[in-house]
């Protein structure tokens, strides 16, 4: 079962997962999620990385919360059994940066 990070522990795990990106890339906290809006070129680009990350959402057993919009997905990642985030969250939240480089 996943632990509830503290917000010293937040504040750095959020850093790490946001060095080197540019500001617009960057996550953002959200109250006990953290949130960041991804585009793509097209639907099939954003689906194609939707699908991606489902795979590893599976192997994770960790599902983000995201909203489509052709080009377009919005993401917001918490960890429901915790109340909170957890490293989960930000082990998903690395996959997706990485899968969307790609
Ligand atoms: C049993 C199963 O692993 C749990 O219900 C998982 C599934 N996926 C999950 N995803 C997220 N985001 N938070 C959870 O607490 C969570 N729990």
């Amino acid at each position: 079962m996943a632990t509830k990070l503290t917000n010293e522990q937040i504040q750095e795990h959020l850093s790490a997962l946001n060095d080197g990106l540019e500001e617009q890339q960057q996550w953002q906290l959200a109250g006990d999620k953290i949130t960041k809006t991804f585009k793509f070129k097209g639907f099939i680009g954003a689906f194609g990385w939707m699908t991606q990350v489902a795979i590893w959402a599976e192997k994770l057993k960790h599902h983000p919360e995201w909203f489509n919009v052709y080009n377009t997905v919005e993401v917001a990642l918490t960890t429901h059994d915790a109340d909170g985030l957890s490293e989960l969250d930000f082990k998903l939240a690395q996959k997706m940066n990485l899968y969307a480089k790609a």
